[in-house]
């Protein structure tokens, strides 16, 4: 099968591989879409994110779907044939924190284009089969890969207990940020103030529905808020771009008693915080790691039509033309590409 590999930082290789055989309890699937994610990038022109090092060549991707063709002995539910969207970190399913329901915590997690684990820029994977969602007809593998983003959205949105009526500041207006408000006006949320430093981001996040969006280059983030809430500032702040500007920010926008949710990650892991606001106005700080037990609910929002992922897609690439797709991938004003691959 054919894959593209990281073999050095900006350098990818089409290689060709055997085929991977499904376990007892996996299906193998012929990819169709993958995202390229920033952390894919991130990967590409750097080499590493933080303490993950790409030693050995990889294979990035992990925001995957694609059709079933052959399952393992013990799997019942899905067949050759059913599309489906890969959730793409496995966990150990023994230590303590998969035993207490928190999977996304796992420290033995096999998460898909993370250092050492292989992803999806595949013809094929063979993957657990819990670990496959099935996609109804009305959803498309485009969007199926698309719930890996969402579910960072859903998940922080649960971490915020975004709910009916609240207003949301999303600051950060990339993939994440954009779904991030999708999520958030799935939960009820009926105003949703985004920020970004980029017109054409802030254009798309207005043209999907937010009701004000603020370019902090150019508008104080704190007026702003406070003018749309009447000075009470906003019920739920999730922190989207992982600028350091933007994580301070937070705590100048929330309300009183408001809930900050930080899922943008600093390229420094210190970042001034106050804490005595956080204290005197007795802010809850919750980080926002990844997601668990969010695709199901996904794939339920995208068949209902709830939530629309297809919209932040800017362009489609083949694998073949994966270096090209990258660099196009790096553009300021690019939310989401993909590599499609034919079916
Ligand atoms: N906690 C988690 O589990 C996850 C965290 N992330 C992180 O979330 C963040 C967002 O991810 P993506 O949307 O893929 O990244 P992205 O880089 O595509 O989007 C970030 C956006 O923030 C904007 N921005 C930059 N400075 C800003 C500022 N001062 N104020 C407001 N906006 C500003 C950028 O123009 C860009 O549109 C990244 O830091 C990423 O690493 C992503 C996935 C999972
Ligand atoms: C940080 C990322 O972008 C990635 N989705 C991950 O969870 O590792």
């Amino acid at each position: 099968m054919r894959t593209a590999v990281l073999v050095e930082p900006t350098e990818f290789e089409l290689q060709d591989r055997s085929e991977p055989s499904p376990g007892p309890d996996d299906v193998l699937v012929a990819i169709r879409d993958v995202g390229i994610c920033g952390s894919d990038v991130h990967y590409y022109e750097h080499g590493r994110i933080g303490d993950y090092v790409v030693e050995d060549p990889l294979v990035l991707g992990h925001e995957s779907a694609g059709e079933v063709v052959a399952v393992g002995e013990n799997v019942t539910g899905l067949e050759a044939g059913d599309r489906v969207a890969l959730e793409p970190g496995v966990p150990c399913r023994r230590c303590a924190h998969c035993k207490r329901g928190d999977y996304h915590l796992c420290e033995d997690v096999t998460f898909m284009a993370t250092p050492p684990h292989d992803g999806a820029f595949a013809e094929y994977v063979s993957w657990p089969a819990d670990f496959a969602y099935e996609l109804p007809d009305s959803v498309s593998t485009a969007e199926g890969a698309l719930c890996e983003p969402l579910s960072v959205g859903i998940h922080a949105c649960r971490r915020g207990d975004v709910g009916t009526g609240d207003t949301v500041l999303v600051t950060g207006a990339g993939p994440i940020g954009l779904l991030v408000m999708e999520a958030a006006r799935a939960a009820g949320a009926t105003d949703v103030i985004v920020t970004d430093v980029v017109a054409e981001k802030l254009s798309l996040a207005a043209e999907r529905g937010a009701d004000v969006t603020v370019d902090v280059t150019e508008t104080d983030l704190e007026s702003a808020v406070e003018e749309y809430t009447d000075g009470v500032g906003a019920d739920v702040v999730v922190e989207a771009s992982g600028a350091e500007p933007s994580i301070r920010s937070t705590l100048d926008a929330v309300r009183r008693g408001g809930t900050v949710v930080l899922v943008g990650l600093a390229d420094e892991a210190t970042v001034p915080f106050d804490v005595l606001e956080v204290i005197d106005n007795e802010i809850d700080v919750h980080g926002s790691f990844r997601y668990k037990n969010t695709y199901d609910a996904a794939v339920d929002l995208l068949a209902d039509g709830v939530v629309d992922v297809a919209g932040i897609i800017d362009f489609e690439s083949s694998l073949d033309a994966i270096d090209d797709a990258f660099q196009r991938a790096m553009e300021p004003a690019v939310v989401k590409g993909m590599i499609t691959f034919e079916s």
